[in-house]
């Protein structure tokens, strides 16, 4: 591919030291994901998944650690940014919805709080009406109509799905380079599920890069343009959706993808 990936992760290994045994979670993990691209990471349950995609927000708590690698987003590796930077970058120029939408978001903010954290630590002058108008603006790009009741909402008095799309909706105003969603329709209805999921393909068609970490093999096929298949930690196979559905490489690919197609 002759355009450079806007986050590269090389080599990367976060083990975790319980007192008995090391789980070597990450281990060794590369991978290059594209502006425009919906790039999938797909393995079984507990093959790294999650822990690769708290490792890129250096977000992995004791006795986890982060033990080698390079992670490059635009040219900058975050692994060398203090902490005080990273939160710059976090949910900045990487933004990310997790598995359960609700829990995400702080209790105590309003929507319109948490949109205004958004645009605080990244642009002080604009004033509060235009922000208003911002955000009714951002929420009806995730499809979000009634947006201001939604602004004056706690996460709680949302569905799941609303709560997704906030979470989107906040990566889009701060200008995110790269979404990285993690099982994003996991706790959602079928409707909503296909309404997160064309939201995506949009967000990937306006040029954003979007890691997409699902157990949804269908979901990838119809969605994905490139794929990694994780095991034990290490990437076992790569390559574009078609290469490692049509001919994959490793026999575990096979297995995961016999047990669905
Ligand atoms: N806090 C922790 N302490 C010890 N081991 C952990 C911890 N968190 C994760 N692990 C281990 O790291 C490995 C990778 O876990 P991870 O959550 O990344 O898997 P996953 O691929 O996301 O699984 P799933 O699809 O079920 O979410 C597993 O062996 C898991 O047991």
């Amino acid at each position: 591919m002759a355009e450079k990936p806007v986050l590269s992760v090389i080599n990367l290994k976060t083990y975790f030291y319980l007192e008995k045994q090391v789980v070597k979670a990450v281990d060794g993990v590369s991978l290059d994901v594209y502006k425009g691209r919906i790039t999938a990471l797909i393995g079984g349950s507990g093959s790294g998944k999650s822990v690769m995609s708290l490792s890129i927000f250096n977000l992995v708590d004791k006795p986890g650690k982060i033990i080698d690698g390079e992670i490059w987003l635009n040219g900058v590796n975050l692994r060398k940014l203090s902490e005080k930077q990273l939160l710059k970058v976090r949910g900045k120029e990487i933004s990310m919805i997790f598995q359960n939408p609700t829990s995400s978001l702080n209790p105590v903010l309003k929507v319109k709080e948490h949109l205004a954290e958004v645009i605080q630590t990244h642009n002080n002058e604009i004033v509060k009406k235009e922000a208003l108008s911002m955000f009714r603006d951002v929420l009806f790009r995730v499809g979000l109509k009634n947006t201001d009741q939604i602004l004056e909402s706690y996460p709680f008095e949302l569905s799941g799905g609303m709560c997704q799309r906030v979470m989107v909706a906040m990566g889009l105003l701060a200008h995110a380079h790269v979404l990285i969603a993690d099982e994003p329709t996991s706790s959602l209805d079928l409707t909503t599920q296909a309404a997160i999921l064309e939201e995506l393909m949009r967000l990937k068609n306006e040029g954003l890069a979007v890691v997409l970490i699902t157990h949804d093999l269908g979901v990838v096929a119809q969605m994905a343009d490139d794929v990694y298949v994780i095991k034990d930690g290490k990437i076992v196979d790569s390559g574009t959706v078609y290469e490692v559905f049509q001919s994959p490489k490793h026999a575990y690919t096979k297995s995961l993808l016999d047990a669905v197609f």
